[in-house]
């Protein structure tokens, strides 16, 4: 089905011959397990079970679970998160003391995942514009491409945080509700045809080693980091709508900090750093 925003180009029907499917227990010699449902109502709901149950310290964390079907898939706050088989859909469990992260950290944490996926999937649709929408998601040509949800635990072995991403691939839209449809797109549709069987086959563990690559650089607060989230910002200039609860703030998208917050040059003068809050789509001009 043609997604029915007319700024959207129509989106390719790549979805009428086999392929295999996406590779999701990928040789990662970082994760200490590799878990692989065929279906799930949430992988990070299951994380959770898993750090929350009986058996909990005996995970060799990270772990990862990657999943073809969410029954319930979580998106921030009260959102759901629909996708399908062509989505990539895992989510790994982290012992932030392992990684070398702080309580600081942890707002950057869905950024860092961010640039590791961009790392990925600009090479496979380099003519596209690839953004971070901050805080949580990877866009391209202003679609929605890949959502990240991070979430931290408490358990008694010490807070654990768990890292769920959703990367639309090869996603086919055509059971995909509208409200859906309209503002999200897969690697495949942003670059106009299908992936190669082989990279396919590499995109999660490619994935798991960017994403390795990133976790360190934010432990070491290596600065290629955040020039990177800034220079991916794709709020900076425009105009920014974002709900606290009942709190609405506007302003400029002033680039996104080292810390991780998002700067918001207001009509006063003053510059306001958000460290969380939901960025409204299409906020109003003036
Ligand atoms: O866009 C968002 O608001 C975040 C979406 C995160 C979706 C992923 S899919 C894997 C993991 N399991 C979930 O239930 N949600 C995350």
């Amino acid at each position: 089905m043609i997604p029915s925003n007319p700024a959207v180009p129509p989106q390719p029907d790549l979805h009428n011959h086999p392929r295999p499917a996406l590779e999701a227990t990928p040789s990662c010699s970082w994760l200490g397990a590799s878990i692989d449902l065929r279906e799930v109502d949430s992988t990070n709901a299951f994380i959770r079970r898993l750090l929350e149950g009986d058996h909990q310290g005996l995970w060799p964390l990270p772990v990862a679970v990657w999943t073809g079907r969410q029954r319930a898939g979580k998106g921030r706050g009260t959102n759901f998160w629909w996708s399908d088989a062509g989505t990539l859909t895992f989510t790994v469990a982290l012992d932030p003391a392992a990684q070398r992260l702080r309580l600081d950290h942890l707002p950057r944490l869905a950024l860092a995942c961010a640039v590791a996926i961009v790392d990925v999937v600009e090479p496979l649709a380099p003519q596209a514009r690839w953004t971070i929408r901050w805080p949580n998601d990877v866009e391209a040509n202003n679609l929605k491409v890949a959502g990240i949800l991070p979430e931290r635990f408490a358990t008694p072995c010490g807070d654990r945080l768990a890292l769920g991403v959703g990367l639309n691939v090869s996603t086919n839209w055509n059971h995909a509700p509208e409200s859906v449809r309209r503002m999200a797109a897969s690697v495949e549709s942003i670059r106009g045809t299908v992936l190669a069987d082989q990279e396919r086959r590499d995109l999660a563990s490619r994935l798991l080693e960017r994403l390795v690559a990133r976790l360190t650089q934010l432990a070491d607060d290596h600065p290629d980091l955040a020039e990177r989230w800034d220079q991916l910002d794709q709020l900076k200039g425009n105009r920014v709508r974002i709900r606290q609860g009942e709190r609405v703030l506007e302003g400029v998208g002033g680039g996104i900090d080292p810390t991780g917050a998002l700067r918001l040059l207001t009509a006063d003068g003053s510059i306001q750093s958000i460290v969380g809050g939901v960025v409204e789509r299409n906020p109003p001009h003036g």
